[in-house]
């Protein structure tokens, strides 16, 4: 209330600003008033053929702002300049009783007549140092940002903020730019930062409820500015309740996702001298699984599903094999400890609604999830659903595959044969990628080959155990997939070490199978690792550690 107070005064002692003068053919004064403050947090763009039939603008905008709208721009492409004023002297009696600042679309001149705070300009709209000139030094003016180039010419002006998008492809705006997705957002935002720290910038472009969040999330620089608000135009617009829908978008801007449970209040210092105090933890985190037996959601493809149920079951979880796109909110919610896992093995463009599904359902219930890009560099239709995955789906707590499946999401174009991948660099290289895409992504990223390279962005491990007879069954990388998400599933507040103890589990217990009698190849070797699988559980359950004895890990 205060803040929308001190708002409301600002705006109306202001609105005329210098701008009334200029229509009037007078030189607005540089000090004539000071800039009204503005909050971008959820800022409303309109579009009257969008609004639901038998509705008007009038109302649908004092609906929304009652649901909590800070700012809004009247951008109606398709009318003449005197309905225009018209309209937007309606609207800016309706937002100046509201205290909420209007700004108007393209269109300085309008925006001087109706007297409101300002305007928002495009790169094939008036320059901006003219319309700064025509509006004055009160007047807020936003610049839309579309890449790189013009987010650095954006920052070396005086704007009062930039509009970034597009995020996702969006039907509202048929001349809009390429998607720029949530990361694309997120290196805009460190551009602009390094040249103006002060400027605050809004996403757009097909943000809703089902991906703000993710949005907030993914676009967050390492350091610097993180998006000051998002801007929207069909999920309110076209809603039958405005005032729901911008209460719904305000509340889920506000709360911490799902995915992202705050951290521990002793997080896991990952080096030597707390090597003790990390296997107890792995431990705990496998007794765990056998106490909780966690729901592991598996969708995954063909050739693996009867030996990841196997691997599940024999941790201790539950594994349930579902490909319904009907089933999979039930799925996130059916149990307090559950996971998904989706491994794009087989998949074809059919499935991404599936994922979308899935993922999203799980993200809002805050179940982690975990996705395995089989085979992500070999063909185009697998890059694409990669990149489906990781920018439109939602957030995956968990990306997992081998070398070149990781460095092919990192953006390197890796040649793949078939599923299985080269290496290229040394494990000190891979590391560095490895730690970018978990950086990049801000998900846990663990790859696979003869050392495992795990990394949250911050912390970096290396697990060298496991035996070459692994890569010689089928399914057994991918298996691992399910023990991730069993062990997330019981421990989400440090997802590196539930990670890293699934690691641990699945390559001591085949470096033990190998070991045994019945091994003779890869086969019996398949068989006697399932019992590993289960005989390690058993000995966590007991509370004992020693199996951990000759683990090789490395922090880096
Ligand atoms: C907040 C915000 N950001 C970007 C835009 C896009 O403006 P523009 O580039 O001028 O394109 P049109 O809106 O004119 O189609 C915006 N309007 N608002
Ligand atoms: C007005 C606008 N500007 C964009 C940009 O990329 O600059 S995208 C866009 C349309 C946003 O509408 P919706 O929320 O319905 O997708």
């Amino acid at each position: 209330m205060s803040e929308q107070a001190t708002m409301m005064s600002d705006v109306a002692k202001d609105a005329p600003m210098a701008a009334a003068a200029a229509v009037a053919g007078a030189t607005p004064s540089p000090t004539s008033s000071a800039k009204p403050k503005f909050d971008l947090t959820l800022y409303l763009v309109t579009s009257s053929t969008l609004l639901p039939p038998n509705t008007t603008l009038e109302s649908h905008i004092e609906s929304a702002i009652k649901g909590g709208v800070t700012i809004v721009q009247l951008r109606e492409k398709s009318l003449d300049t005197a309905p225009f004023i018209a309209l937007g002297k309606r609207i800016h009696s309706i937002t100046k009783k509201y205290g909420v600042p209007l700004l108007i679309n393209d269109r300085v001149d309008v925006a001087l007549a109706v007297g409101c705070e300002g305007a928002h300009i495009g790169w094939d709209d008036m320059e901006y140092a003219t319309a700064r000139k025509l509006l004055g030094p009160s007047a807020i003016i936003g610049l839309s940002v579309s890449n790189i180039t013009q987010a650095s010419l954006a920052a070396s002006t005086t704007v009062d903020y930039v509009g970034i998008g597009p995020v996702f492809p969006t039907r509202t705006k048929p001349d809009a730019a390429t998607p720029l997705y949530p990361g694309g957002v997120r290196q805009i935002l460190e551009l602009v930062y390094s040249k103006r720290p002060d400027l605050p910038s809004v996403a757009i472009g097909s943000i809703n409820s089902s991906n703000i969040q993710a949005v907030l999330y993914k676009s967050r620089p390492a350091e610097g500015l993180p998006l000051a608000g998002v801007a929207v135009v069909s999920a309110i617009i076209s809603s039958n309740d405005p005032e729901s829908a911008a209460s719904g978008l305000l509340s889920l801007y506000k709360s911490p996702p799902p995915w992202a449970p705050p951290p521990p209040s002793q997080p896991t210092v990952f080096t030597h001298f707390y090597l003790p105090l990390i296997l107890s933890k792995v431990v705990s985190i496998i007794r765990s699984i056998k106490e909780h037996k966690p729901l592991v959601h598996q969708i995954t493809n063909g050739v693996v599903k009867n030996f990841s149920a196997n691997v599940t079951l024999a941790i201790g979880a539950s594994p349930i094999m579902s490909e319904h796109i009907e089933e999979a909110a039930d799925l996130a919610n059916i149990v307090p400890q559950s996971a998904l896992l989706v491994n794009m093995g087989t998949a074809g463009p059919g499935e991404r609604r599936l994922y979308a599904t899935a993922i999203r359902e799980n993200n809002k219930a805050g179940k982690p999830v975990v996705f395995d890009p089989v085979g992500a560099g070999a063909t185009g239709m697998r890059r694409e659903t990669v990149r489906w995955v990781l920018d439109e789906c939602g957030y995956v707590d968990v990306i997992k595959g081998n070398e070149g499946e990781i460095r092919t999401v990192a953006g390197e174009g890796i040649r793949m044969k078939g599923v299985d991948s080269d290496s290229v660099g040394g494990v000190d290289e891979l590391a560095k990628v490895v730690k970018a895409v978990a950086g990049r992504e801000r998900s846990v990223v663990v790859t696979t080959g003869a050392t495992d390279v795990l990394s949250d962005g911050n912390r970096t491990v290396l697990v060298s155990n496991g035996h070459p007879f692994q890569a010689l069954v089928t399914g057994m990388g991918c298996a691992l997939g399910s023990v991730l998400a069993a062990a997330l599933a019981v421990h989400k507040d440090d997802k590196l070490m539930s990670c890293l103890a699934a690691i641990l589990l699945y390559n001591v217990a085949a470096e033990r199978a190998s070991k045994a009698d019945s091994s003779k190849g890869p086969g019996s070797f398949s068989v006697a690792f399932l019992d590993q699988l289960y005989e390690i559980g058993e000995i966590c359950a007991r509370g004992e550690g020693g199996w951990l004895d000759g683990v090789k890990v490395e922090f880096v």
